[in-house]
């Protein structure tokens, strides 16, 4: 198959080639656990201290949670879902304006995850924005559909704005100041991934995304209402992550692994595909500064388990490789 994307509009009768996984790979749909505990956690909770230890055991925990009463209006959610949609439904030529297997691009529409280094391919189309400072980006942005850059736009900030009150309760959580996080980091980026999964003929051979963890610090997750897909990997199994209405889905990444000396965790993830509906995920991103150097906070009487390094040294190394090794987090250990 040689096309650049997946989202064509073309209903494929049998899985291609370069998608099928060996045996030993294959995501093992039977085996997976609907996970029913992950923590649901009430944002508009008026008892801080509850708060503050509810995030704290979740990031110790699972490293994912889901919040609700989250400041996001539903509205925003159901317009970002269904801009992301409309914009694969664009006809191929419009959308292939904006193809870039090229991951240094800072607006790029592209397909599985480092096509130009894998031998086996995902079933996904993704673009990937760069969100922040919004003025610098924003005139670089899909033209169309023509409110896309409205509506993501206005997404994004509320974003921010909900990732930075979940940075300070997780610093707090650390029994670090407030502030302290969002300190280390800098002038945080802000990267999102649209990603598309259109319905798959053969699912059990493929995935959306492979297990990976996210190299940045905090991720925010808007999963399609509808359609199941993420599933998170915990005590030696993969659980399914089901959509709950209205909520987000915040996962740790490296960093604020790192930052937290390894007590927070970084977990593997993935998305897998279904034969019956398209679905659709956006990721935001929050990401350290380039030049932000992330130096381990142990506790009194630990020694650091990683050694500082900056974002920009991490993010490369992380791009250089394939999402099927080892944590990349490994490579960074003292
Ligand atoms: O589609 C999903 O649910 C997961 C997406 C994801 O993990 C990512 O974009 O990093
Ligand atoms: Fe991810």
């Amino acid at each position: 198959m040689d096309t650049k994307l997946i989202s064509s509009g073309v209903q494929y009768s049998s899985l291609p080639g370069n998608y099928i996984r060996s045996e030993s790979e294959r995501p093992n749909l039977s085996k997976v656990i609907t996970c029913d505990d992950i923590p649901i956690i009430d944002l508009c909770c008026t008892n801080r201290t509850q708060l503050i230890h509810r995030i704290g055991e979740a990031c110790r925990v699972f490293g994912f949670f889901q919040v609700i009463n989250h400041g996001i209006s539903g509205e925003s959610t159901k317009n970002m879902i269904e801009i992301a949609r409309e914009f694969f439904k664009l006809p191929m030529d419009e959308k292939l304006k904006y193809y870039s297997d090229d991951p240094t691009k800072t607006m790029r529409l592209s397909t599985s995850f480092n096509v130009k280094k894998e031998t086996v391919h995902n079933w996904r189309d993704y673009l990937r924005l760069h969100c922040h400072p919004l003025d610098k980006f924003v005139q670089d942005w899909p033209s169309s559909p023509p409110q896309f850059k409205d509506v993501v736009s206005t997404y994004c900030k509320e974003v921010r704005a909900l990732g930075f009150r979940l940075l300070e309760a997780i610093s707090e959580s650390l029994e670090l100041q407030g502030d302290y996080i969002e300190k280390m980091l800098g002038d945080q980026e802000q990267h999102m991934a649209i990603n598309y999964y259109p319905p798959c003929p053969q699912p059990d051979l493929t995935y959306g995304l492979p297990a990976h963890t996210d190299p940045n610090a905090l991720t925010i997750l808007l999963q399609d209402g509808e359609v199941s897909g993420l599933q998170v990997f915990k005590d030696d199994k993969w659980m399914a992550v089901n959509p709950h209405p209205g909520a987000f889905v915040i996962n740790i990444g490296d960093q604020l692994q790192a930052l937290s000396n390894g007590r927070y965790k970084s977990v593997w993830h993935r998305a897998v595909v279904n034969s019956g509906k398209e679905r659709v995920s956006v990721a935001s991103f929050l990401c350290p500064a380039n030049c932000a150097t992330i130096i381990p906070a142990t506790q009194s009487g630990s020694s650091a388990i990683y050694r500082n390094f900056t974002y920009q040294e991490y993010y490369k190394k992380f791009w250089s490789r394939n999402l099927d090794q080892e944590h990349c987090l490994e490579l960074f250990k003292n």
